[in-house]
């Protein structure tokens, strides 16, 4: 085992999601969506939060102005901006007078540390670019703020003239910055280089934090090994958020620190929320959260192998590196043609049914196997599942009673329209109901509701929330194996169901069909 760090006596978790991560491609965050998400990083907990650049955009500077109003509990907000112009005086500089109008305490502005970005993208001296640093720090500290400076292209800056990047942080901490910054901007650092690159940069005494980026799919181990070099504050992004290929993630950099170094970084009731927060950023941020992204996907801890299911049985954690419920997020089993025994009896032991018994274990597990091979997913058709775990218990009681069902589409006037006819039986009354759509889905949807609503009235609030299509074998063009997949949702509870067929029509009532029935049995039986 190797030696853990030891925590800094101060340490800061510094999000940079409403900054940082808003510069991701196809990510636009407005005023009320970054007041939402500096709410959901508050309740977390995080140190700093970075809501942008005031005075670069009106946006960044409504954020600031209404984020006055927010009245955060555990978290500090923090303003972006640069050092002043070349040439030009801080105190007479409209972008850092914009960052003193924010009116935070806290300030962090970006510094070139790089000799060749001084000379060559800002096109002055390096002499020049370090009285830029000084001077910014001491103005924004002679209005009081406390000032952070993050030095951009840190890292390929050390590489390619060592002594001016370390200047630069040296001048950052004499003018009075509480934190100095390294920056992998560029994003291409490996975790084994960080070590000697940090060491060099705390002989300044500066308090150093670190800021990376994932170009190469190494923005938290990176941070991770500049934590083991001495960094006492860390930036990131919930989700991992940013330009490019985005900064990194928090979401992933917090449990590292909390659960595998043993440190003190959140109250474990509120680590406990990290799932929660980081699926709400994500939809706040119309951004779909990764299943497979670590700690709190939705398939962080999903199982799919029988081998790993068999052992799982015996304790959960001998295929988790950590309990789930620690960051919030649940143990999953999924039901697959990769099943086992052991993925049924722990499956069905959620579902509150007792399959102890192997042999009974084992001919579903075979049914599921076959079922599978002919085109079925229980793995994403948690509904479809149940419904066959009770079957073949001999504990699938039907709602309704489908007779008959047919559908057809016209030509009518220049339109397309499709008419569907169902008879079922349910609650002991025979119904026959005809019901139009604009698709032969949609109208057997109609009809089949229609027809179950007598009976069952919330059935009208069951909300067909998405409908997938897939071709299973490719090579048969319209004659090919389909299957369909039915997500529905009624009062606050989705379930999704699968139908198969060479008929897209008949995979779709089987899903279709099945959707109505579970809803019924789960919610409305009575
Ligand atoms: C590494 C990072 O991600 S840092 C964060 C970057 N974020 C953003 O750029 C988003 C917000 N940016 C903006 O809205 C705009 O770029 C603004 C408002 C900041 C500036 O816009 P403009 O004045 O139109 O200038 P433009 O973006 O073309 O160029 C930036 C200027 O700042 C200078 N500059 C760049 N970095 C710095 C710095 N650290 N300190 C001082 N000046 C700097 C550039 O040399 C350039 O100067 P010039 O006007 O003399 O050519
Ligand atoms: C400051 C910053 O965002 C960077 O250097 O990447």
């Amino acid at each position: 085992m190797p030696t853990l760090p030891v925590q800094p006596a101060e340490f800061h978790v510094f999000d940079t999601s409403l900054r940082d991560g808003a510069q991701q491609e196809g990510l636009h965050l407005s005023v009320p969506d970054k007041l939402k998400i500096a709410g959901y990083l508050d309740e977390l907990g995080v140190t700093f939060i970075e809501g942008g650049w005031p005075g670069a955009n009106p946006n960044d500077t409504e954020f600031f102005k209404q984020a006055a109003q927010l009245g955060l509990q555990r978290s500090k907000l923090v303003a972006f901006g640069a050092t002043r112009k070349a040439g030009a005086k801080a105190s007479e500089d409209a972008l850092t007078q914009a960052l003193v109008d924010a009116g935070t305490d806290y300030i962090c502005i970006v510094a070139k540390s790089h000799d060749e970005h001084v000379t060559r993208a800002l096109r002055t001296t390096l002499e020049e670019n370090l009285e830029m640093v000084t001077d910014t720090v001491q103005y924004l500290r002679s209005q009081g703020k406390h000032v952070f400076v993050d030095c951009e292209h840190f890292f390929d800056g050390y590489r390619a003239n060592p002594e001016y990047a370390i200047k630069v942080v040296q001048t950052a901490h004499d003018a009075g910055a509480e934190v100095v910054v390294l920056c992998d901007t560029n994003g291409g650092m490996l975790p084994s280089w960080m070590g000697e690159v940090v060491e060099a940069a705390a002989a300044t005494g500066a308090n150093l934090g670190i800021h990376c980026h994932n170009d190469t799919a190494c923005a938290v181990a990176n941070t991770i090994a500049a934590v083991e070099a001495g960094v006492m504050h860390v930036q990131g992004t919930f989700n991992g958020y940013g330009e490019r290929t985005g900064n990194a993630d928090l979401s992933a950099v917090i449990p590292n620190l909390q659960l595998k170094f043993g440190w003190d970084v959140l109250p474990a009731v509120q680590l406990a929320d990290l799932t929660r927060v980081a699926h709400a950023i994500a939809l706040v941020a119309h951004q779909p959260l990764l299943g497979r992204q670590p700690y709190v996907g939705q398939s962080s801890f999903a199982h799919k192998a029988g081998l790993h299911a068999s052992a799982i049985k015996v304790d959960e954690n001998l295929y988790q590196h950590i309990d789930p419920a620690l960051v919030g997020n649940d143990m999953r089993m999924l039901i697959s043609d990769m099943a086992g025994r052991a993925n049924i009896q722990i499956k069905g032991e959620q579902l509150g049914f007792d399959l102890a018994d192997r042999e009974q274990a084992a001919s579903i597990t075979e049914v599921v196997k076959a079922r599978e091979a002919e085109g079925y997913s229980y793995e994403s058709a948690d509904a479809s599942f149940e419904m066959l775990l009770r079957q073949q218990l001999g504990m699938l009681d039907l709602p309704f009673e489908v007779h008959s069902w047919r559908v057809f589409t016209e030509e009518r006037h220049g339109e397309n329209i499709s008419e569907a006819t169902v008879k079922l039986t349910a609650k002991d009354v025979r119904q026959m109901v005809v019901g139009e759509g604009n698709g032969p889905v949609n109208a057997l949807d109609g009809a089949l509701r229609a027809a179950l609503i007598p009976a069952f009235p919330h059935v009208a609030d069951f909300e067909l929330t998405d409908y997938r299509v897939r071709i299973l074998d490719e090579g048969y063009g319209t004659d090919a194996t389909v299957r369909t997949l039915i997500d529905t949702s009624f009062d606050g509870h989705t379930w999704t169901t699968v139908g198969v067929g060479t008929n897209v029509i008949e995979a779709s009532w089987e899903a279709l069909s099945d959707a109505l029935a579970y809803g019924i049995m789960t919610h409305l039986r009575h």
